[in-house]
């Protein structure tokens, strides 16, 4: 089934409780996206779904609202408590965030529809009297759930409705192929199931086969992201030795605007550049798959409240410091994270803005990248900086563009960066990249590791009878492990180009404006949303104003 229509229908049409349209108006959908409005009827019908849509297209409220209508049908004829719906994510970040999209969704039924994530790394036996309760929604990665099935703690033979595997692409990919065939066993004859993915890949496809009856396939006739009009593609062509500068240069003289998410290639390069913005005062913040989950999950939800402005990632893919090593790689020793898809899925709000710093290994990876803004109906940018290497990989990536937006334009339009005139950046930056040793790097990841594992553990009962603290425990913090020269946290006029002196005054006053508030920062959400919404026309539009004008790409 392929649709490409989108009628404008509205939630009220659907036939949904109306405790779950008063949860939906307080989160503020006026109306579903489009593959919510193909979506929710079919699997309202009680068909079995394979949802194929655009990352950030709304996913995950088409297979919750449904499911949730569900549990409230059958609740009115018996109220016997059992799980009736099983969730299965890839990762324990992607598990957080579908239970707290369902708390959301359930706030005005909360204790009709329960949920619980038994996502988080603990004890089997601490997480056991959750499921005694037997809560109607179960979230997990498929080995948490296999391990509770397995010890008894949860019986879903008679109660399961309805199965939901999200990220669908990914769960064979992340090596739960075998857990989830035996996940299968567990479940009755017959329930309902969807898969929800962003790409058909073949795994999805056999999954398919394993999981779905005469299945639905929703495949939008969309493009993986957003139109050009919500998202707009940049590349900017920089070698290794100049990217940092470009980078430090486009941040200090507010030309990037907005939440931003900066991407890299390996977990070194987070710290790399999370060291080299340090010196200049620039705060940041690390998500990578070695920090423990929980914190993790805390500093994406800090994100999306407006705590920070800038997160730099690492992709799960990448390989470790590509463009320095050149022994041969030895088997890093450290222990990642399995069920960390660090940015995969994530929804990352209000941003503004995606940086690629290196350019994806892929078409697919610069899709879940570029897929972090745009999200819902909102707007966004993805700038990626291109080194005369990466050229092929931008071209792949062009190619995708050209295609899927359907149109012979320039999708992704190229910045001609006057390197010249950033000069006194240039220099300054050289210092301070130069500044991040191997051994800094490698001390900043230790550090890190060890005040986070402190943090999520040791004050893990302070912060459970002091919550409003945890709201104040912050991620971006220096670490501290290159000398910083506090001279270098300002900007001097004689290094601002002669174009953008107005504009960096206005900036910089603004920010001081901004610093002065920052109490407010923690006030959540609508400050978060309030900050979008005032950059969102054009969050690079003053690159323009750098004497680089746009042009075609070649
Ligand atoms: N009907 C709607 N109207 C406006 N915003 C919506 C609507 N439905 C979902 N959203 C918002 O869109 C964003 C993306 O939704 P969601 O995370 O479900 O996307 P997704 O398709 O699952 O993406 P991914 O494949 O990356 O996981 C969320 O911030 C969500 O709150």
């Amino acid at each position: 089934m392929e649709e490409e229509e989108h009628h404008g229908c509205n939630f009220h049409e659907m036939e949904l409780d109306d405790r779950i349209l008063k949860a939906i108006a307080k989160q503020g959908w006026e109306k579903p996206t489009l593959i919510q409005e193909k979506a929710i009827p079919l699997l309202l019908e009680g068909k079995d779904v394979l949802i194929r849509a655009r990352t950030g297209s709304g996913k995950t409220g088409a297979f919750a609202i449904p499911a949730i209508q569900k549990i409230l049908n059958s609740k009115s004829v018996a109220r016997e408590q059992a799980v009736k719906c099983l969730i299965l994510a890839p990762s324990k970040e992607l598990c957080h965030q579908i239970y707290t999209n369902i708390l959301q969704l359930t706030i005005k039924c909360s204790r009709e529809v329960t949920c619980v994530d038994i996502s988080a790394p603990v004890d089997l036996s601490a997480q056991q009297s959750l499921l005694t309760e037997r809560p109607d929604i179960v979230v997990a990665t498929p080995s948490r759930a296999l391990a509770h099935l397995k010890a008894g703690n949860i019986d879903l033979k008679k109660s399961l409705e309805v199965l939901i595997i999200d990220e669908a692409d990914l769960v064979f990919s992340f090596g739960y192929e075998d857990e989830l065939k035996q996940i299968l066993r567990f479940l009755p004859r017959i329930y309902q199931a969807t898969l929800a993915s962003a790409t058909l890949s073949e795994d999805v496809l056999n999954l398919k086969k394993l999981v779905l009856h005469n299945a639905v396939t929703l495949k939008l006739e969309e493009s993986e992201l957003a139109p050009a009009t919500q998202l707009s593609h940049y590349h900017l062509a920089a070698e290794e030795e100049d990217k940092a500068a470009i980078l430090y240069a486009l941040l200090k003289l507010h030309l990037i605007r907005g939440k931003t998410v900066i991407f890299v290639n390996s977990v070194d390069r987070c710290y790399r550049l999370k060291l080299f913005l340090e010196q200049f005062g620039i705060p940041t913040c690390v998500l990578n798959s070695e920090l423990p989950a929980n914190v993790r999950c805390h500093s994406v939800n800090q994100y999306n409240n407006g705590v920070y402005d800038i997160i730099i990632a690492s992709d799960e893919k990448a390989l470790e410091e590509p463009h320095e090593v050149k022994e041969p790689k030895k088997k890093s020793k450290r222990k990642k994270d399995k069920e960390s898809g660090v940015s995969r899925g994530i929804d990352f709000q209000y941003v503004s803005n995606v940086i690629n710093f290196d350019f994806p290994l892929d078409v697919n990876s610069y899709i879940h990248r570029a897929g972090r803004t745009a999200r819902g109906t909102n707007q966004g940018t993805a700038l990626s900086f291109v080194s005369i290497k990466e050229r092929p990989l931008m071209q792949e990536v062009e190619e995708f563009l050209q295609k899927s937006c359907g149109d012979n334009g320039n999708i992704l339009k190229a910045y001609q960066f006057k390197l010249e005139q950033v000069e006194g950046f240039r220099y300054r930056a050289k210092d301070a990249w130069r500044a991040v040793t191997r051994i800094a790097v490698r001390e900043a990841r230790l550090k890190e590791i060890k005040q986070e594992i402190l943090n999520s553990q040791k004050l893990k009962s302070y912060f459970v009878d002091n919550p409003r603290d945890l709201q104040t425990l912050r991620h971006d913090k220096a670490l501290h492990t290159v000398k910083i020269q506090p001279h270098l946290a300002d900007v001097p006029d004689y290094i601002v180009p002669a174009a953008l002196k107005q504009l960096s005054r206005v900036g910089i006053s603004r920010k001081k404006n901004r610093l002065g508030n920052s109490r407010n920062k923690l006030a959540g959400v609508s400050k978060a949303k309030a900050k979008y919404e005032a950059k969102k026309a054009n969050p690079l539009k003053s690159m323009e104003f750098f004497g680089f004008k746009k042009r075609k790409t070649s």
